[in-house]
């Protein structure tokens, strides 16, 4: 398996070679060359397997040669049995229609744990096999930061650079991030928003004063390995319900387009999707996107689900080259257009692609709360705001009666406790895997927000490669 730049002039790389590049030389994004396929037989056989068996057989065709099959299930093992339910992703029923996936049960309680305690471990392995250092540059709101050091704290050969939009991550996770006090992990506050880092990150990939030093990696849904393991669990919840021979709607709470891309790279593989729900809070570029072509990103409005607080979605870009043909010349001159003035149209042939599977709808704080209630009331589950945003766009869905949706639970309640009280009265206790949290000294750095700051600050205290 080789993957090629959305760009179109980055060189192409096997599996080892995109996990440790993170973003493309020419600026794109990694993707295989061409979507591995399994038969709806081959998909039926995956029915009832351990998750990490199941894991190990859906990534093993994008993991090619840089992994053999036994190697793979032993890391897959590993990182999914730190998780605290021996099902790692279970559904839990609401109604006759709706579910939720939870993705919470990891060490940092969210979503991103599935894909980044695997990513911890190909690091060290790659690693462990070229030798080097690798200097990870990444940019959070809240959720892939305290995932991230979870996976790296303490590893050798890796050290990890985590930039945060100053007072805009929960309590909770701010303390996830900044509690952890090992040599190599540097929690930076920035003033400003997540697309401003987010924006830095992507600069550093290509300033030739840090790239010229420190060997670069990103933990970010940037880096392809971490979509991939993101995949694993849309087959997992479809086979519980019935697929491949009953198709499955799933409504994504989505903030840079990365969990809901998985689900796009599943029905691309052949699982059977009705559609895929992309739902936005009021930070909506990607419901205009879908709705009427309008990709142009205004300023980020801080809200309770902090961590979908997203204008611009990297993954987006990643939809645009396989839904819109795969140029990926013409792509980059699209992108160089919306980096200039944060605006573009997407072309009908873009339109088209993706109209195919995807639909979309955008929550105010107003339905974010009344879904929270909705789940406590009616169902007794607390759930939180990420994950309401996702159970209010469920609900909208007007599909075929023996279609189930199911809501990706993103996050778990208590990482929001204060949103989820003011919603249900319910203040959900943290799980005491996370241990004293409160208690915990914490460490970061807060810089202006401002590239050059940021960057010297990295490169004063990175290792070189
Ligand atoms: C809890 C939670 N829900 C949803 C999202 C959105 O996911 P994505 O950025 O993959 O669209 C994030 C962050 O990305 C998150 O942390
Ligand atoms: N919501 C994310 C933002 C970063 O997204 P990523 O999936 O590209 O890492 C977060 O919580 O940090």
């Amino acid at each position: 398996m080789d993957y090629i730049s959305t760009r179109g002039s980055a060189p192409a790389l096997d599996f080892e070679g995109v996990t440790l590049a993170g973003l493309a030389s020419d600026g794109g994004l990694y993707l295989p060359r061409e979507w591995p396929r399994l038969s709806q037989d081959e998909i039926a056989a995956l029915a009832g397997l351990p998750y990490p068996v199941l894991a190990a057989r859906i990534m093993q065709p994008f993991v090619g040669e840089s992994l053999s099959p036994e190697r793979l299930l032993a890391l897959c093992e590993q990182a999914y049995g730190r998780f605290a339910h021996t099902a790692v992703t279970p559904l839990v029923q609401l109604d006759q229609r709706n579910w939720l996936l939870e993705l919470f049960h990891g060490p940092t309680l969210a979503f991103k744990d599935v894909a980044l305690q695997l990513l911890g471990l190909l690091f060290e392995e790659f690693l462990g096999r070229k030798g080097g250092h690798l200097t990870i540059v990444g940019a959070t709101s809240g959720d892939t930061g305290s995932a991230a050091i979870d996976a790296v704290a303490g590893r050798e050969g890796v050290e990890i650079f985590m930039l945060h939009p100053k007072g805009r991550v929960s309590d909770v996770q701010r303390r996830q991030m900044t509690t952890v006090l090992a040599p190599n992990v540097h929690n930076i506050a920035i003033d400003g928003s997540f697309d401003d880092a987010q924006a830095m990150v992507k600069r550093m990939f290509a300033d030739p004063a840090l790239t010229g030093r420190f060997g670069l990696g990103a933990v970010n849904s940037i880096n392809w390995a971490r979509l991939m393991a993101q995949v694993v669990y849309y087959f997992a919840a479809a086979l519980q319900l019935g697929g491949p021979a009953r198709k499955v709607a799933f409504a994504v709470p989505t903030g840079n387009f990365g969990d809901v891309f998985a689900g796009y790279v599943a029905a691309r593989m052949g699982l059977p999707v009705e559609r895929l729900v992309v739902a936005t809070n009021v930070n909506d570029i990607l419901h205009r996107a879908l709705t009427d072509g309008d990709y142009s990103a205004g300023a980020v409005t801080p809200t309770a689900a902090p961590s979908m607080d997203i204008q611009v979605s990297s993954n987006f870009e990643r939809l645009l080259f396989d839904a819109g043909g795969r140029d990926g010349i013409a792509l980059a001159e699209q992108m160089k257009g919306f980096e200039a003035s944060r605006a573009m149209r997407l072309t009908n042939a873009q339109r088209q692609g993706a109209s195919a599977l995807f639909t979309s709808a955008r929550a105010d704080p107003g339905d974010m709360a009344q879904a929270m209630r909705w789940a406590w009331e009616n169902c007794g589950e607390t759930i939180d705001p990420h994950t309401a945003i996702g159970l209010h766009a469920a609900r909208q869905q007007d599909l075929p009666d023996d279609v189930p949706v199911v809501t990706l639970a993103t996050a778990h309640p208590a990482k929001f406790r204060d949103a989820v009280e003011r919603a249900t009265g319910f203040r959900p206790p943290l799980p005491l895997r996370v241990g004293e949290l409160f208690e915990r000294e914490e460490r970061m750095v807060e810089l202006p927000g401002d590239y050059d700051a940021v960057a010297a600050y990295i490169a004063g205290n990175a290792t070189p490669r």
